[in-house]
């Protein structure tokens, strides 16, 4: 589901001991402000929330999504807190170590704590995920604050996540990727993609054995409609540090297409001809009743009418899914909501619309551990009060909201029916949904539905849809289908009906009507991790702390016009038909609009070929020429004397770039490639040979290409480097790598953890997953280059690797004093 605004984050302020809160907005109900004034309460904006609605279980009950026997415990877990779940980045360095520190310490530790009478779950992985990768805890914030074990835990969490090393993700939000299957040669399309969690997740797949220093073959495309949350899923995949994915933000339904004109395609290099997907993740925007445990504000807001209004898009968007998928293709179709309209509905319509082109996929072997349950095949549709067992029920005018393609058997309309009275009688809301207050379905009797209707039942064999329901593990409610292109689509004609209600312009978190694209305004509502910490909501920072390690080298030197940044200007952002003129720089020095092909308010994506900087830059490292390096290269600014950041795309990655280019830029990219490098202003950094340094994200990348630029530090003095994070020549423990260093060249540099005691073998061969920082070699001294998050990780990590060899040859009281605490500007 989606949405906008933060409106639908659960505010989790723990050192307040404040549980189970909701933080009003402003729109929310006054009345209930004037009340606690009434009553002479402080009213700061927090109120307990429902967590009940009549018209949510007269619903559910009817639609026999559970059984009877089952309700009342249905309903008890729906009202509980959610366990917080979490997953480990197989494809990050240090995977294994976290394994071994969940199982060895976390896991005993807080075993132990429930021994000492303190009643706490224990942390255990998820059985159906494989590799023991994904993991549930679930303690209170009143826990956390009692136990010094779980605040360890927690702070270790938090850390974790930051870096990338693992993804807090509502544990039902991760089914859906497991069941694409997704390969490393695979070309991936995620259409609704933010906040991001399983594009992470998809990457990871991607990523799956790939070599240090390699890429994988395969690439994802990460898409949504919304711009803010568009830039939520840049800074969550950023953590991943990848050079496979291009974010773009388009309707999901009207994902352009990309496909070489024939004249190219005679004379063309490129491997591609055509943007087409292996895979495609259809998680489309939804009413989101699957989340109430995590946002339990939708108890208050929820209606019939939310998912009705958007069973149009949700087809539409997955329509276009399959258009975009290769024959023999998987597409997983998923909403984290309950309702059958959303669900089996959509699924039914589009394997009616495809006519036995696609098939829907038995994967009831697979991942056996997980507990899921069929789909249904019949339901019934809600509407205005009213229960409508098939189209013909459906009121004429109603017929451009209800369709058929929402009933289980998707017969059309018949030319009258026994409903068509013109009911005018309750005005509709544009929800389309008519009397409704608070949720609550107020009837008028002469529209009470006749009794006992009986519901159609599908001839699809929609059981192998899967419905993960809270009370069978756990955990939310999560619905997934899983489809097979087994030939190619028929005519469009056939396939795209005109959609019959207005799914462009609804909102998909609220079914409110959005306005113009570049006025949607952020929604955390569906952030799946959700912050378990109280520490508040999910925030970007774009800011590159890096840079600030250098004394006078940051962000503010940087000339306003020099704005590469990888994302996209939200105020902008606008469609525009013709290519426009370059970039300018305004009188008061702001740059102007920057202009992607068609795309105002974009940046540009420029390969970045300027041989004499290349040159540079492949010189002073000493880049191998086996490296795929030109060609790769791209730069988000046209003016190419401005260049602040470099990025670098694998190969799948440039060929749909390449392929783009030549079909009329139809991509509107906000993010692409990995960050490699960055070039220094400060006045040390300019009069270095090179101006680009290496940034973190694309050290591990590039690593065993380089052959310049490289010294090893022994354990201890990598140590204090990471502590202090500016160590003079004359400081370092080891003399020998104090010399080496001297003898770099002025500029940055890579120091890499030798492992074996002395630091003698300068030597990457034995160590296939070397520890590297970047740095800069000063006149005096070498400073980190690296955020302070990822020393105080690495540091961690290092500490505990070489706690048996590194026994500091001098004391850390003995250090301080001789070491600067501040970093020193050479
Ligand atoms: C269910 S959420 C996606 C969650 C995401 N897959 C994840 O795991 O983090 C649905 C997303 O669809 C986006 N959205 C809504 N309407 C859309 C449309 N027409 N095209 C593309 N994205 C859309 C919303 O902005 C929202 O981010």
């Amino acid at each position: 589901m989606g949405g906008r605004g933060r409106s639908r984050t659960q505010r989790k302020h723990f050192r307040q001991g404040r549980e189970n809160v909701w933080k009003r907005t402003k729109s929310d109900d006054s009345a209930a402000a004037a009340t606690d004034d009434a009553n002479g309460k402080t009213n700061q904006g927090w109120e307990p929330f429902a967590t009940q609605n009549p018209g949510f279980d007269e619903y559910y009950k009817e639609q026999e999504i559970v059984s009877p026997e089952e309700w009342d415990s249905f309903i008890e877990y729906l009202r509980k807190p959610l366990p917080a779940a979490f997953r480990i980045n197989s494809s990050c360095q240090f995977y294994l170590d976290i394994l071994l520190q969940l199982e060895n310490d976390f896991m005993k530790s807080i075993q132990a704590e429930d021994a000492d009478g303190f009643e706490v779950d224990p942390i255990k992985p998820l059985p159906w995920y494989p590799d023991n990768l994904a993991w549930q805890s679930n303690f209170s914030r009143n826990q956390l604050r009692k136990s010094q074990t779980l605040e360890r835990f927690h702070e270790f969490l938090k850390l974790e996540n930051e870096i990338g090393n693992i993804t807090r993700q509502e544990a039902v939000s991760m089914v859906p990727p497991l069941f694409l299957d997704v390969r490393p040669d695979h070309f991936v399309l995620d259409m609704c993609a933010a906040p991001g969690s399983k594009t992470f997740q998809l990457l990871e797949m991607i990523y799956n054995l790939t070599e240090p220093g390699t890429l994988p073959s395969g690439m994802i495309i990460a898409n949504d409609l919304d711009v803010q949350r568009c830039n939520l899923l840049i800074h969550q995949t950023k953590r991943m540090c990848t050079a496979n994915l291009i974010v773009t933000n388009h309707e999901a339904q009207h994902f352009p297409s990309c496909q070489l004109h024939r004249h190219h395609s005679e004379n063309s290099q490129i491997g591609i001809r055509q943007l087409e997907f292996d895979r495609v993740l259809c998680d489309v925007p939804c009413s989101g009743d699957g989340t109430l445990r995590k946002a339990p504000d939708i108890w208050r807001k929820w209606n019939a009418g939310n998912g009705n209004g958007l069973h149009c898009l949700q087809v539409q968007i997955a329509m276009r899914g399959l258009a975009l998928l290769k024959v023999g293709g998987r597409m997983v179709y998923s909403t984290c909501s309950m309702n059958p309209v959303e669900n089996e509905a959509v699924v039914a319509e589009i394997l009616r619309r495809c006519g036995g082109t696609v098939e829907l996929v038995d994967v009831s072997t697979e991942l056996p551990q997980l507990a899921r349950r069929p789909g249904v095949k019949k339901w019934k549709v809600r509407d205005k009060g009213q229960w409508l067992a098939s189209c013909n029920d459906v009121p004429k005018y109603r017929r451009t909201v209800i369709t058929p393609g929402m009933f289980p058997s998707g017969k059309l309309f018949e030319e009258t029916s026994e409903h068509d009275i013109e009911a005018s009688n309750g005005k509709t809301n544009e929800n389309g949904d008519a009397n409704s207050e608070n949720g609550v379905q107020l009837m008028d009797e002469s529209l009470a539905p006749p009794q006992n209707l009986e519901a159609e039942v599908s001839t699809l064999p929609l059981e192998r849809c899967m419905r993960i329901v809270p009370h069978d593990q756990n955990s939310g409610a999560f619905f997934i289908a899983v489809l097979h292109k087994i030939a190619p689509l028929p005519a469009p004609a056939a396939t795209e009906k005109k959609p019959t209600s207005l799914p462009e312009k609804i909102d998909s978190n609220t079914t409110q009507p959005i306005k113009e694209l570049d006025e949607v305004k952020e929604d955390n509502s569906n952030v799946d991790d959700i912050d378990l910490s109280g520490e508040g909501d999910v925030q970007i920072s774009e800011a590159n702390p890096d840079a600030d390690l250098l004394t006078g080298v940051g962000e503010e030197e940087e000339v306003p016009l020099d704005n590469d940044e990888n994302s996209i200007n939200e105020e902008n952002v606008k469609k525009e038909t013709k290519p426009s003129a370059d970039v300018k720089k305004t009188a008061s020095g702001k740059r102007k609009l920057q202009i992607q092909g068609r795309w105002r308010g974009v940046d540009p994506v420029i390969f970045y070929k300027d041989e004499s900087v290349v040159g540079k830059i492949i010189d002073f490292y000493g880049i191998k020429e086996s490296f795929p390096f030109k060609g790769h290269l791209i730069t988000r600014n046209n003016d190419m004397n401005h260049v602040k950041r470099i990025y670098y795309v694998s190969n799948s990655v440039k060929e749909a770039l390449e392929l783009n280019f030549l079909a009329g830029q139809n991509l509107k990219i906000a993010s692409v490639g990995m960050k490699m490098f960055e070039r220094q202003t400060s006045k040390e950094g300019t009069s270095a040979p090179c101006l680009f340094r290496i940034s973190s994200e694309g050290l591990p990348l590039i690593l065993p290409h380089i052959t310049k630029q490289i010294i090893y530090a022994s354990a201890v003095d990598f140590k204090h480097l990471l502590k202090y994070k500016s160590i003079k020549f004359s400081d370092f423990v080891n003399q020998e790598f104090a010399d080496k260093a001297m003898k770099l060249m002025l500029g940055c540099c890579v120091v890499i953890l030798n492992r074996e005691n002395g630091g003698s073998s300068d030597s990457l061969q034995e160590d296939t997953k070397p520890i590297a920082i970047g740095c800069w070699r000063g006149r005096t001294n070498v400073s980190v280059m690296v955020t302070a998050l990822d020393c105080q990780e690495l540091l961690e990590r290092v500490s505990t690797l070489v706690s048996a060899e590194a026994k500091p040859e001098v004391s850390e009281i003995e250090l301080d004093n001789t070491i600067n605490e501040a970093p020193a500007n050479s």
